[in-house]
């Protein structure tokens, strides 16, 4: 049986075929304000994305993701806590079965009723799949939801449901640009990880916005109509789609704000 969410196959489940998941530096984690140090040497981040680099939206049966042509650098994150050049791979989210939970990072134990990922991949490595097996390999942006007004940006994305329900399912999707779903404020916190589903490799550097999006309550709800089945298969809803906070085991998580 393949992993998931469930109780059978869930993340307690995860170390039985992938040991990393009681590794050294496992994500998510619990972020602290209060224990995080403002580094000064932290850099501004600079996201660039080409919107005509956004090829496609697939239901993959643990989340939703929007995936992007990464044969160029058109579409990249610098500076911020690393160094060189990452191409966005694409990007997913994580949500809950409520408003009261969905998110992977917590800050100061709250969680939020969902969290979007940007995949990118460090082009010092040939591809993201070499890259994902190398310590500074990947680089994941992290922007929280809140509830609170309808996000038009969102929208395009939720718009696109329709044709990817079920497990398996993908249509073309063209022309987004995710700069739509960054926060006006790009501070953000920042620590060593790994991916938070198997093969929950330990090669991702962790940048989590401060500032959280806007999302309706009534677009929640849409998140929670995507399935986890596949066309044919008793339906199961796509919701708490998401690892709980893993052991800091002594990193640092840095502040790039006062
Ligand atoms: N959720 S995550 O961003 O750590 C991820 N990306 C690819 C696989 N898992
Ligand atoms: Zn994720």
């Amino acid at each position: 049986m393949s992993w998931g969410y469930a109780a059978d196959n869930g993340p307690d489940k995860w170390a039985d075929n992938f040991p990393v998941a009681n590794g050294p530096r496992q994500s998510p984690i619990d972020i602290l304000p209060g224990e995080a140090s403002f580094d000064g040497a932290l850099k501004p981040l600079s996201l660039k994305y080409d919107p005509s680099n956004c090829q496609e939206i697939l239901n993959n049966g643990h989340s939703f993701q929007v995936t992007f042509v990464d044969d160029t650098d058109s579409s990249t994150l610098k500076d911020g806590p690393i160094s060189g050049v990452y191409r966005l791979k694409q990007f997913h989210f994580h949500w809950g079965a409520c408003d009261q939970r969905g998110s992977e990072h917590t800050v100061a134990g709250t969680m939020y009723p969902a969290e979007l990922h940007l995949v990118h991949w460090n082009t010092k490595y040939p591809s993201f799949g070499e890259a994902a097996s190398k310590p500074d390999g990947l680089a994941v942006v992290g922007v929280f939801l809140k509830i609170g007004a309808e996000n038009a940006n969102l929208q395009k994305v939720l718009d696109a449901f329709s044709s990817i329900k079920a497990k398996g399912k993908q249509t073309t999707f063209a022309g987004f640009d995710p700069a739509t779903l960054l926060p006006g404020c790009l501070d953000y916190w920042t620590y060593d990880g790994s991916l938070t589903t198997p093969p929950l490799l330990e090669s991702v550097t962790w940048i989590v916005c401060k500032e959280p999006i806007s999302v309706s309550a009534e677009q929640m709800a849409k998140f929670r109509g995507l399935l986890f089945s596949a066309e044919g298969e008793a339906e199961c809803c796509m919701v708490d789609n998401y690892r709980p906070p893993q052991p800091l085991k002594g990193r640092a998580v840095r502040a790039s704000f006062k």
